[in-house]
């Protein structure tokens, strides 16, 4: 039986890659998720699973070595899915420390921990051992309005503290391949948006702001553009990389579904109508006269998008999911899991909501 190591799986893309991995390999594979459980990871996002015989749960950071190397030394592990990051653009921002510590230093303990556990005494590595990185299309910079796409040969550009955070990281594990031959890949996704999305990012604040009749905050002009992925697309492209990618390569995973923010918000809007009952109250909340312009955000990039090509012809994968199907399965999602919602949204997220937009 396989063993995956799954870090930050408490978190949004991780807890659905955990759900996907056993929907997929059921009792086929044990998955020991390690997290800190920072504000953006939450226990609930894996009560479904929690009691499985083939899963356990180790709550640690990823810059403890000595936590790390002791999952190592008692456990086999054949793989390593490396999700665990600090990942809010505007947080990151405000306070970047803890988006080097996390996400350098922590990527930094993660290599070495599977490095000492898998290296042979001839400097070679076990055989079928594999490490993934899981890290962002923002690496790559901005992109024109009108036109162009990130390759995996696209030079790196980030520009803010978070996507400089997961260059770096991105540098580190590239380094290890090159450096040890240490049997890695990294993917570089685009944005997510599905179930268990923390309400700090576009889609899930606007469905929970709107829900409530509150602003809906669009930064700058409305225009800048992002290529949404079902995360359940993205759950999928991970372990097809993994399984049938070219070890050592980078595979770019998008959702080829290019939208304006603006343009987000208003299916978003429409959605919510066509899906909220005529006699729920939260109808009548639901309203364009909620689109709020506000301060943009600092160096705020104006369009990201990837090619398809090479997941597409190397792996086989695309995504599956189109934006209308994906978006009725998120908001699905968020009318059955209000209290979910309740409670990520409780105590210390008033204060970073009104501080993040007190001047917006
Ligand atoms: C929260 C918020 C955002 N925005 C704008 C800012 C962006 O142009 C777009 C999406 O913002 P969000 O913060 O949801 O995501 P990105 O900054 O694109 O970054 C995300 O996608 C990449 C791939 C990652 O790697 C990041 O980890 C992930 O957070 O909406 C608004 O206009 N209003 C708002 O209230």
């Amino acid at each position: 039986m396989r063993t995956y190591l799954v870090t930050g799986g408490a978190g949004f893309i991780g807890s659905n890659y955990i759900h996907y991995m056993f929907q997929k390999y059921d009792n086929e594979i044990r998955i020991i998720n390690v997290d800190k459980l920072t504000y953006a990871g939450n226990l609930e996002n894996l009560k479904d699973i929690e009691n499985r015989e083939n899963y356990t749960f180790v709550k640690a950071d990823i810059c403890d070595s000595e936590a790390i190397m002791k999952i190592f030394d008692e456990n086999d592990i054949d793989r390593v899915v490396h999700f665990a990051a600090e990942s809010h653009v505007d947080r990151s921002i405000r306070n970047p420390e803890v988006f080097v510590k996390t996400n350098v230093l922590g990527t930094l303990v993660m290599l070495n921990a599977a490095k000492s556990a898998w290296e042979l005494p001839d400097g070679t590595f076990r055989p079928d051992k594999k490490f993934l990185h899981v890290s962002t299309d923002e690496v790559y910079g901005s992109l024109e309005e009108d036109g162009g796409f990130f390759y995996e040969t696209t030079p790196y550009d980030p520009h803010s503290p978070y996507s400089a955070s997961k260059a770096s990281s991105d540098m580190l594990v590239k380094s290890y391949m090159d450096t040890y031959k240490f049997p890695a890949n990294i993917t570089n996704c685009s944005n997510n948006y599905g179930p268990y999305q923390f309400p700090e990012k576009l889609i899930p604040l606007i469905i929970n702001n709107a829900l409530q009749g509150k602003k809906l905050p669009v930064y700058g002009d409305g225009k800048n553009v992002r290529d949404w992925l079902y995360v359940m697309d993205h759950a999928k492209g991970i372990d097809m990389v993994q399984e049938k990618g070219r070890l050592f390569e980078t595979y770019n995973i998008g959702g080829h579904n290019e939208k304006q923010n603006i343009q987000i918000i208003h299916i978003i809007l429409d959605t919510l109508q066509e899906m909220l009952p005529d006699n729920d109250p939260r109808k009548a909340l639901v309203s364009e006269n909620l689109i709020t312009y506000v301060e943009d955000r600092k160096g705020h990039d104006r369009r990201y998008a990837i090619a398809p090509d090479k997941i597409k012809e190397e792996v086989g994968w695309y995504p599956e999911t189109c934006f209308e199907d994906g978006i009725r399965l998120t908001i699905e999602w968020f009318f059955e899991h209000e209290d979910w919602m309740k409670n990520v949204t409780s105590g210390d997220y008033q204060k970073y909501y009104e501080e993040m937009y007190k001047t917006r």
